[in-house]
């Protein structure tokens, strides 16, 4: 991703203002997410074969699997990442059951206010951490100063970094620790109050204090919104998950193998290669 360069000012000045409400009081409705015999292919290579999968709302729904199985690729056409891959191709579709899913295809844009991502590794652009936030309201065309700043900050109470920062807002992001870029980059999603997060193994370059507090923050945050959690940690997703999704590569492409509980799926796996996957643990 390409990111455009921003002459630093400070962006903070001392005012006064009421504090903001949390972020989850503000969330726009959600509901679920259903998706229809998916298929990715990445040129001739198909990596996802016909994956029907239904993502109930507000909620955390885990996708495990070992690697080179297609989670990613699932999780990018929620947020239609795959269509910036190069000879990347979809078929099937995913639905939000409450929005208007042909605006949706027409406007990648607006559907990416809606859903939030949050990376591997965290990836803070080269601004201040105040401008990280302000930048994506203004990508977004939201510019009255009064919001920009009642968002920034309940974006950053919302993931507990307010008190960390309020007095270095000017500083640069990548002045933070890993843990702490990681909630910024959440805070960033969360500034445009998505109904839907994407995480794609937000914690695997992260220490296990930094993990736990993300951990609470997935928990917290799936009260008001949907979660699709891509992670190798088996113990995060029964940490966190109400639903699991298996994947496994059968015949050298990605399939949907078992779907169920997270109580279910962990505790009496039905399908033999669940079973051995979960013996890892
Ligand atoms: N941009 C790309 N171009 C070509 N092939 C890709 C691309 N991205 C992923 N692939 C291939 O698609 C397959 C599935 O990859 P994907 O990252 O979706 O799986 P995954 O289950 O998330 O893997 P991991 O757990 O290692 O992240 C892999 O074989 C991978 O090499």
């Amino acid at each position: 991703m390409t990111h455009s360069t921003l002459l630093a000012t400070s962006p903070h000045a001392e005012r006064a203002r009421p504090a903001p409400q949390s972020i989850a009081d503000s969330v726009p409705s959600s509901g679920h997410i259903e998706f229809d015999d998916i298929s990715v292919r990445y040129g001739n290579n198909k990596v996802v074969e016909a994956v029907s999968l239904k993502v109930p709302r507000n909620s955390v729904t885990a996708m495990i699997g070992p690697s080179g199985c297609g989670k990613s690729s699932m999780l990018y056409t929620v947020n239609r990442l795959c269509d910036l891959i190069p000879g990347c191709c979809v078929t099937g579709s995913v639905a939000f059951s409450w929005l208007d899913n042909e605006q949706m295809r027409k406007d990648a844009i607006l559907l990416r206010r809606q859903v939030g991502m949050l990376f591997q590794r965290p990836n803070p652009f080269p601004f201040s951490i105040w401008k990280n936030l302000e930048f994506a309201l203004k990508q977004h065309g939201i510019r009255a100063k009064a919001e920009v700043n009642e968002r920034i900050e309940s974006a950053l109470q919302e993931v507990g970094l307010w008190d960390e920062v309020k007095d270095r807002l000017s500083l640069s992001a990548f002045a933070l620790s890993g843990g702490q870029q990681q909630r910024l980059c959440l805070a960033r999603a969360l500034v445009l109050q998505p109904a839907v997060l994407l995480m794609d193994e937000p914690c695997s370059a992260l220490d296990p204090i930094s993990t736990q507090k993300i951990e609470d923050l997935i928990l917290r945050l799936s009260r008001t919104r949907t979660i699709l959690l891509v992670t190798h940690s088996l113990g995060q997703a029964r940490r966190v998950a109400s639903q699991v999704a298996m994947f496994w590569k059968l015949d050298g492409v990605g399939r949907l193998i078992e779907c169920g509980s997270a109580l279910d799926l962990f505790d009496q796996p039905r399908h033999e290669l669940t079973q051995s996957y979960l013996a890892y643990a």
